[in-house]
């Protein structure tokens, strides 16, 4: 049977990067996916802008919703400290396969708790089953209509400090309208946009930087 396009990308990976080196596999999807078959991933222009906002926020533990193929979660990984912390939330069981060969193809095994579940039921267990009194960046890239129900679960559950970053994908196409209102009307946010476009497209997208102001 015909394969998926996640184990496409996965074979583009295993195919042209070097294991260990997360770089290599962040490009080689990149290449696979500007080249030959588009996928979902926050991309390299984007990246770029996440890349610079983990640098700043030098995170000790980071929750991902939305693992994918794992593109973001090698991408940030490869940026923390040895000790820091990247939980991903990712609740299709292919989709989290393929994942968490991608990790262990770029070596961040060690930095990435990759859990295979809804993030609805899982942000409340954050708390006790990794040990977390705080999250210092989330990265919203799954389902967009609920990054609005989950940053009011991640807020009642206690899992936000005064500086904790919030960072949106996709928050112009397809669009997260409900969730950019809320971040940007609210006075316990420090909201910003940085214009970018849609992975690998000429198509306007950007991404929404929320600090959490306490
Ligand atoms: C219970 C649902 C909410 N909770 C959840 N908990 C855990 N994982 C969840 C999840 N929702 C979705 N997921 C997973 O996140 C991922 C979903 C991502 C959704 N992303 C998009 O739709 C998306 C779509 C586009 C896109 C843009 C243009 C276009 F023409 C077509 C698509 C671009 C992007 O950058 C995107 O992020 C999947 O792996 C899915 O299984
Ligand atoms: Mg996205």
């Amino acid at each position: 049977t015909r394969s998926t396009r996640p184990q496409r990308l996965l074979g583009a990976v295993q195919k042209s990067a070097t294991r260990g080196d997360p770089c290599s596999v962040v490009n080689a999807i990149d290449q696979f996916c500007r080249h030959t078959e588009w996928a979902m991933n926050v991309g390299d222009e984007k990246g770029c802008i996440l890349d610079s906002v983990v640098s700043e926020v030098n995170p000790a533990t980071v929750l991902e919703l939305g693992t994918y193929c794992g593109y973001s979660t090698v991408r940030i990984a490869r940026l923390l400290p040895p000790h820091a912390k990247l939980i991903t939330l990712e609740f299709n069981p292919d989709f989290a396969a393929i994942a968490r060969q991608v990790i262990a193809w770029a070596g961040m095994e060690e930095k990435v708790h990759l859990v295979e579940g809804a993030s609805g039921e899982w942000i409340p267990k954050i708390k006790e089953q990794f040990g977390v009194k705080a999250l210092d960046l989330v990265f919203l890239d799954h389902w967009k209509d609920q990054y609005l129900p989950d940053t009011k679960l991640i807020e009642e559950c206690g899992l936000l400090r005064k500086g904790s970053v919030l960072l949106a994908d996709n928050v112009i196409f397809p669009g997260a309208p409900q969730y950019l209102e809320y971040v940007r009307s609210s006075q316990q946010y420090e909201s910003q946009y940085f214009k970018s476009h849609l992975e690998y497209t000429k198509v306007e997208d950007g991404l929404e930087k929320s600090v959490f102001l306490g």
